[in-house]
């Protein structure tokens, strides 16, 4: 609702109230509608401020209600009636001032706004575009670069910078309403003509094709295939070059586009799935609201490579103590330099001193005898760190959590090495660990729902979205890579080039492909795996393992020195060491074409279709085993950590989205379809759920749930 009340008199103050963000809900836009009116026929009132409960301004209109049927006054027609209100009318910007809720405040005549505050238009975010007149307001406010800057990123601006862009009228330290109300009586009286947005010229650009150009190439270069970006691109310059009430035509018009579009559902499923992950629980019945994180004040990181390094930074920058281990000196000295090093341009970045202090080295693993929690990552070898697992039992005082950053060994095994296998988590990070937002927590069968709580709680402190996962065979989200990068391979044998495959599913809206991808993270990461799986073992048939087919392709290229960027040749040919420019291989070709010669294997024709589908499919197919299995609870589990962590597009919502956006049955069709003409690529057979899913008449992805509960009663 919107609340109405007098103060000093002669002020009329509208609070918006609908927690937890205040968004514009049908109630409240009818609120606000209700309050104008009456404090413009006030005779008393000489001013309206306009402000949000809870020290929230508003977080945009109300994202719940996008897809029902609409009801109450749109905003639009609600923002023109407060600008053209011949009272003052002063919004009083609080927390945030997002989407909707800066598009409010650009309908006011005069704009206050904390310090503290945050404001931006990130509808773009949800596929979407401001269009409740922000995109014709904006630019005639602070001029067309920086606007499309804020729309076309999303990005929200401190009340600082807001200031400086002239969104703002005036930044307070102070309590913002009663700034505003005094300021809204400073104004009472004078004429409103020049404060009404609506009314102003765009700003002229003399290069004004040029920049639309500039930005339009950006835009697509980053979108990957969204399309709001462009629209949002396409708005802008309808201000620029319309009048206003054109410019809205055409705003509504291409919001219209993207309302109905596919991507903006995906965008938005996406939203809620990153907020529903927290609320966690485990095949055993614990939950996030029945289990207690224990505050962690003082953590220790065991082992400072690449990945130590980043996890020491997050924690720090967090606030924590952090005691940081690496038992070789010289290793030591390096990773302190480049600790420094990271922290110092992450805070010049943000603007504050950098948090070194934090921040204790240490060679000696005693050291950590006070810490309330140890993340242990040094490298991804079992021996190596079940040996650290029980020194770190033996020094830790009893009670601390046990961490270990894995990217996929065994949590259970690890907790066996300990006397208290119950504090014992995984905590799987994603490189670069300060900066990739991903956090799977891994439960092992013994893991204690306060363990699990801790991890997910110190996630969340770090700034992570983290999402609790079984323990298994590379956990949720290397797990469903493995049959994905099989197939690429596979395709390889078939016929396809690493290009190929590339581009198709760059096209999709990955960011890298799969051969691409795999030269970045390094071939013989995957090959050190297949080794300790018992894979790459001589003397066995070249093509199969276990009954089942296996391209020994990446084997066969590590066995050359090919790792990918790191040595200047993998799938493709570098220039150098560490280039990052991949360049196709002719050695590559002439070493494919011989090994099909070799297996008797006859290269054919490849389409788009299939090798969207093998690679998309089969990793599909393994995330509803893992839904089977309880490893994942759920199907945004899943979404999330694969636009997170692995580049899966964000406009198409992650692997189980797009499984319920093409369709369970065409899904389960085409698996069968694959599975037959491979009949020795178990990935490919349909998994019971998806089954079962299928023969319950495909329910829309939000319904999944009740599914997957009947098929776990009947284990
Ligand atoms: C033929 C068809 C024609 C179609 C024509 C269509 C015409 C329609 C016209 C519509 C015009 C609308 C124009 C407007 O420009 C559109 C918008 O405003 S879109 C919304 C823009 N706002 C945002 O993107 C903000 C989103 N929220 C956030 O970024 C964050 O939540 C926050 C506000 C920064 C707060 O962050 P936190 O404190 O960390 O809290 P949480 O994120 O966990 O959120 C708490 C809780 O609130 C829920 N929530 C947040 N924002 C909204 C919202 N805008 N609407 C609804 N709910 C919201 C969030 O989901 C959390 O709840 P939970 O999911 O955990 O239950």
């Amino acid at each position: 609702m919107a609340q109405y009340t007098r103060i000093s008199g002669s002020v009329g103050l509208i609070t918006l109230k609908n927690p937890p963000v205040n968004a514009l809900s049908a109630v409240v836009r009818q609120g606000i509608v209700d309050s104008v009116e009456r404090a413009l026929g006030e005779p008393e009132v000489k001013c309206l401020v306009i402000c949000g409960q809870s020290g929230k301004f508003c977080g945009g209109a109300d994202i719940r209600e996008f897809g029902k049927k609409m009801t109450g006054p749109p905003l639009i027609p609600v923002f023109h009636a407060i600008e053209a209100a011949a009272k003052p009318v002063v919004a009083a910007i609080e927390g945030i001032a997002l989407g909707g809720g800066l598009e409010l405040a650009l309908g006011c005549h005069y704009r206050i706004a904390h310090s503290k505050a945050k404001l931006g238009l990130p509808e773009v975010t949800l596929g979407l575009l401001p269009a409740a007149a922000g995109s014709q307001r904006l630019p005639r406010l602070i001029g067309v670069p920086a606007a499309l800057d804020l729309i076309t990123t999303g990005r929200h601006v401190t009340a600082a910078e807001a200031l400086q862009l002239g969104i703002v009228d005036q930044v307070t330290d102070h309590n913002t309403v009663d700034a505003a109300v005094k300021f809204a009586l400073s104004v009472a009286g004078q004429s409103l003509d020049a404060r009404r947005i609506s009314t102003f010229p765009c700003p002229r650009l003399s290069n004004l094709d040029a920049v639309f150009e500039a930005a339009m190439q950006k835009v697509r270069q980053a979108a990957r295939g969204a399309i709001a970006p462009i629209a949002c691109v396409q708005a802008v310059r309808a201000a620029a070059t319309l009048p206003y009430a054109q410019g809205l035509e055409r705003e509504k018009e291409l919001m219209a586009t993207l309302f109905t579009s596919g991507q903006a559902r995906a965008l938005q499923y996406s939203f809620f799935a990153q907020r529903a992950v927290g609320r966690w629980s485990m095949p055993s019945g614990a939950r996030w609201d029945t289990s207690k994180p224990k505050p962690i004040r003082k953590a220790a990181v065991i082992g400072l490579g690449t990945m130590g390094r980043g996890i020491t930074v997050g924690l720090a920058q967090a606030g924590l103590s952090v005691v940081a281990v690496e038992t070789q000196e010289k290793q030591l000295m390096e990773a302190k330099q480049a600790v420094s090093g990271m922290l110092e341009r992450g805070a010049k970045k943000r603007g504050v001193s950098p948090p070194l202090g934090n921040i204790s080295y240490s060679s000696n693993i005693k050291t950590v005898g006070d810490v309330d929690l140890v993340i242990e990552a040094v490298f991804e070898d079992m021996a190596l760190k079940k040996e650290v697992f029980q020194q770190l039992s033996a020094v830790c005082r009893p009670g601390t959590f046990l961490c270990t950053n894995t990217s996929g060994l065994d949590i259970d095994d690890l907790a066996s090495q300990t006397p208290n296998p119950e504090l014992v988590v995984g905590m799987h990070f994603f490189a670069p660990a300060h900066v990739m937002k991903l956090l799977e927590v891994v439960y092992g069968p013994r893991s204690s729902p306060q363990a699990v709580a801790t991890a997910m709680q110190l996630g969340k402190v770090i700034g992570k979205v983290s999402v609790a996962v079984g323990n298994c065979q590379g956990f949720v989200g290397n797990r469903m890579l493995s049959p994905y990068l099989s197939q690429a391979n596979f395709l390889l044998e078939e016929g396809a080039t690493p290009e190929f495959v590339d581009q198709v599913l760059e096209e999709f809206g990955f960011a890298m492909g799969a051969f691409r991808m795999s030269d970045l993270s390094g071939l013989d990461v995957g090959w050190r795996v297949r080794k300790a799986a018992g894979l790459v073992v001589p003397g066995q048939p070249a093509r199969m393992r276990q009954g089942c087919r296996y391209s020994p392709l990446g084997d066969l290229l590590c066995e050359q020195g090919r790792f990918g960027q790191k040595t200047g040749s993998g799938w493709y040919q570098y220039d150098k060491p560490g280039s990052r420019v991949a360049k196709p291989d002719p050695w590559l070709h002439s070493f494919l074409e011989e090994y099909r010669t070799r297996h008797g294997l006859v290269a054919r024709r490849i389409d788009h279709q299939e090798v969207l589908e093998r690679c998309l499919y089969s990793l599909i197919n393994e995330g509803f085993r893992i839904l089977e299995e309880g490893i994942a609870a759920g199907p945004e589990d899943i979404d999330v950590i694969y636009v997170l962590g692995y580049s899966w597009p964000r406009h198409r919502g992650g692997p189980m989205f797009y499984a319920d956006m093409v369709g369970l049955t065409r899904v389960l069709e085409r698996l069968e379809f694959y599975h037959q003409a491979h009949p020795d690529v178990p990935s490919l057979q349909p998994c019971n759920l998806l089954r079962k899913l299928v023969a319950s008449g495909s329910p829309p992805i939000h319904r999944w749930r009740e599914v997957i509960k009947k098929v776990h009663s009947q284990l």
